[in-house]
């Protein structure tokens, strides 16, 4: 494998074109290219696994599933803290392996590996806290007691936008329950994901504990939601996709995760400090280039501040450094592809034909092909495409409302409901609108919500479940109750 493509990469052996199977490397008679979305330049090729391929990784976790699963909670969380070590030791290597495939910026993928191998730690941890009860029972005679097991083979399916940290956000807690899993990585961002295969390897984790199979989305999802052996279905990734896995999952009524789109409002009351509000929707919208689904998609902003907030934020956007992610400086990597631009594009056209104004940015970086310029639009109203769908890019649309009432129905009027971020400083309006939003995820005077403490999940089309935190292994567990009678 040449590794040249990945600049400044030290141990090359991290960069497979092979997927992990069974506890081995596997290839395929076809293979797909994976290309640096920031040149263009192909750095390597996965291969085209498909329905067969997926069957013996599921089976070979279905084999690993029964030792696993009675190995001590205490043993388990060894070899996942020696994985978190190694995630850790390589977050140089694994960082850049990110950026070239990805395009985010040196330094945010750096984050990303921390913040994925958290994960690792966190639940290593957090598997040995699963414990059982004993209930209160209503008869004099019986007692109850309740186990929490391992809900068996998982498989997860995982987004390009956080290439490593969506993967380990599932595959700890389940390896932590004593589950076993199929990932499947996306296919524009496989090389970080078998990176960290080669880390669970060196880690000892036993073969077929973990395996990444590359390839036909439809093929690997079919096999993956309609064989019997999987008993869950974790999937982060758009409504529509989620919609269609669900539905495939419901024929063996697997357990199922969603992670999903959302439309996060960025609310902006009169009483907030407008400064932090600023660097608040910096971090929260230009995040990874405008592309999670918890960026804000639509700033809300009351009227009294709408100016002096567009004013300030307009000047810290014209700061933000577009280029390639491993350019010392840069805050902007490029979108993921041609589509995601198109999109954008598509988003600001519209939102321009129906009156809204171009304060900053507004079309494809001089750098060209995926790179687009950070936009600030004003006068955005609900009759624009940006406020129904996530636009995934560079994009701040800035909408005006007059009273709390009407800036918090605005920001409900959506299906979705993942995140929303607000800034106030009153009290008790503080617990009101936290009360009132529609979404699992709010955040206060921060744009940052991410770590592993924080429960992940949205509510509405934004899906089901709980990732990270003491709630996100419960997904991973089936709880039994055992009544003993005859006493
Ligand atoms: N909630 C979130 O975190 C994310 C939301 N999105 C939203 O979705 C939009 C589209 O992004 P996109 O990457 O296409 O998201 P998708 O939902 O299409 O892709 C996410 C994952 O699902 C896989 N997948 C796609 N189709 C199927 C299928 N029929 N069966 C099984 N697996 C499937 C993909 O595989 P493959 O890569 O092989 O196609 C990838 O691994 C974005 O613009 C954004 O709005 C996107 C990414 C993350
Ligand atoms: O965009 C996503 O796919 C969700 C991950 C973002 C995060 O964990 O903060």
């Amino acid at each position: 494998m040449k590794t040249g493509v990945v600049p400044g990469l030290r141990d090359g052996d991290l960069l497979r074109d092979r997927c992990y199977v069974g506890g081995a490397w596997i290839g395929a008679t076809e293979s797909i290219p994976v290309v640096n979305p920031a040149t263009g330049e192909a750095i390597s090729s996965v291969p085209k696994l498909g329905a067969d391929e997926t069957r013996r990784a599921i089976e070979a976790a279905h084999a690993a599933f029964g030792s696993w699963r009675n190995e001590t909670a205490k043993a388990r969380a060894i070899v996942l803290r020696r994985w978190f070590d190694l995630i850790v030791a390589n977050q140089d290597d694994l960082a850049r392996i990110m950026t070239a495939e990805q395009g985010k910026p040196l330094a945010e993928a750096k984050g990303e590996i921390l913040y994925a191998a958290s994960f690792i730690e966190w639940f290593a941890e957090q598997g040995k806290r699963v414990d059982g009860d004993v209930l209160q029972s209503p008869l004099s005679d019986k007692r109850i007691l309740v186990f929490k097991q391992p809900v068996g083979v998982c498989a997860a399916i995982t987004p390009w936008n956080f290439p490593a940290a969506m993967i380990t956000r599932k595959v700890g807690p389940a390896l932590a329950a004593g589950c076993t899993m199929v990932v499947k990585p996306a296919t524009q961002t496989p090389l970080t994901a078998l990176a960290l295969g080669v880390l669970a390897e060196r880690a000892g984790l036993p073969k077929g504990v973990l395996s990444i199979v590359t390839g036909s989305a439809k093929a690997i999802g079919g096999e993956m939601t309609g064989n019997k052996l999987v008993k869950k279905i974790t999937f982060t990734g758009s409504t529509e996709v989620g919609k269609e896995l669900m539905a495939q999952a419901a024929g063996t009524m697997k357990k199922v995760s969603m992670e999903l789109g959302g439309n996060a409002p960025f609310l902006v009351f009169d009483d907030a400090d407008l400064d932090q509000a600023v660097a608040g929707a910096i971090a929260s919208k230009f995040r990874n280039t405008g592309q999670t689904c918890v960026c804000a998609n639509r700033i809300l902003v009351q009227d009294s501040v709408y100016d002096a907030f567009a004013d300030k934020l307009a000047k810290e956007v014209a700061k933000l450094k577009v280029g390639n992610g491993f350019e010392d400086g840069v805050g902007q990597g490029p979108l993921i592809d041609e589509k995601a631009v198109e999109k954008v594009e598509e988003h600001i056209a519209d939102a321009v034909a129906k009156g809204a104004k171009v304060k900053l940015g507004g079309k494809r970086h001089a750098l060209g092909r995926t790179f687009f310029e950070p936009t600030l639009l004003t006068d955005v109203t609900p009759a624009m495409q940006v406020t129904r769908e996530e636009t995934f890019g560079p994009v701040a649309p800035l909408f005006r409302f007059k009273t709390e009432d009407e800036g918090v129905a605005l920001a409900n009027d959506t299906e979705f409901g993942l995140a929303a971020y607000f800034y106030a400083r009153d009290v008790a309006r503080v617990f009101r609108v936290s009360e009132r939003l529609e979404a699992g995820i709010v955040a206060v005077n921060t744009g940052i919500i991410s770590n592993e403490v924080v429960p992940f999940g949205g509510v509405k089309e934004s899906g089901l479940g709980r990732e990270g935190s003491k709630y996100g292994i419960d997904d991973y567990l089936a709880i039994k109750s055992v009544t003993l009678g005859g006493l």
